[in-house]
């Protein structure tokens, strides 16, 4: 049975007098994928931002798997995150020196992650987004596309509960959005919930939710 990974009760966020997110109220659970849509401005990469730890709600509640975290400390929540949240942006941010391979590791490490089986455990994820055979370029020697799936990889490697993806097709061709849209899809399971902020519609149309953003409010 699906489980209720992040809850928002009735979620606020301003910045100084402007209200950007207000009475936000949505329960994202595992097995599903999610859509964020709306007119640009209108508070998507602040919500994902909330969901993602990466931001704090000004009022209201946010329990992710159950736990409180609305409040949580700036080390709470740090931990959380890496624990259990993946995130793919849209541009990339692959560390230029480093190789493919060595990219999905220091994922794996600045999330904690330090056993020996790492190196079984990127490679294998990197054969299941198709960049077996370019483990070790660079990333300034790949398409956008490939540079995604790495991204993608790197995110996937630490195996999150919530993966979290902002515009993650929004440099891509529509042969590589293609492609990556299927590998987002492919990685929704039963242990881990998908959330895609886009303005691309064949990326919402794939989502079993779609969930929509205006004036700080949302509807499904
Ligand atoms: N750190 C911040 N300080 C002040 N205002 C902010 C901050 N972050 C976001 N905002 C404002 O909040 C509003 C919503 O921004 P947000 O980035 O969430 O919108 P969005 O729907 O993701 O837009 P887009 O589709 O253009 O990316 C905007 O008016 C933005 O200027």
């Amino acid at each position: 049975m699906a489980n209720s990974i992040a809850e928002l009760t009735d979620v606020g966020r301003s910045y100084g007098a402007a209200r950007v997110l207000d009475a936000v109220n949505l329960t994202l659970r595992t097995g599903e994928s999610v859509a964020i849509i709306g007119p640009s401005g209108s508070g998507k990469s602040t919500l994902l931002s909330i969901l993602g730890l990466l931001d704090t709600p000004s009022t209201g509640s946010y329990r992710l798997n159950g736990v409180e975290v609305a409040g949580a400390k700036a080390r709470q929540r740090t931990q959380l995150r890496r624990s259990m949240i993946g995130f793919v942006f849209q541009a990339f941010h692959l560390v230029p020196h480093l190789t493919v391979r060595e990219n999905v590791l220091f994922g794996m490490y600045a999330k904690g992650l330090t056993a020996v089986e790492d190196a079984t455990t990127a490679e294998a994820q990197l054969a299941a987004v198709g960049l077996g055979h370019r483990m070790h370029a660079l990333p300034s020697s790949l398409s956008g596309g490939e540079q995604q799936r790495t991204a993608l990889a790197r995110a996937l490697a630490v195996r999150p509960t919530l993966l979290l993806c902002d515009e993650p097709t929004g440099n891509l061709d529509s042969k590589n959005s293609a492609s990556v849209l299927n590998l987002l899809m492919d990685s929704v399971a039963v242990d881990r919930g998908l959330v895609i902020v886009t303005h691309d519609t064949a990326v919402a149309d794939r989502c079993e939710r779609v969930i929509q953003v205006a004036d700080g409010r949302v509807s499904e």
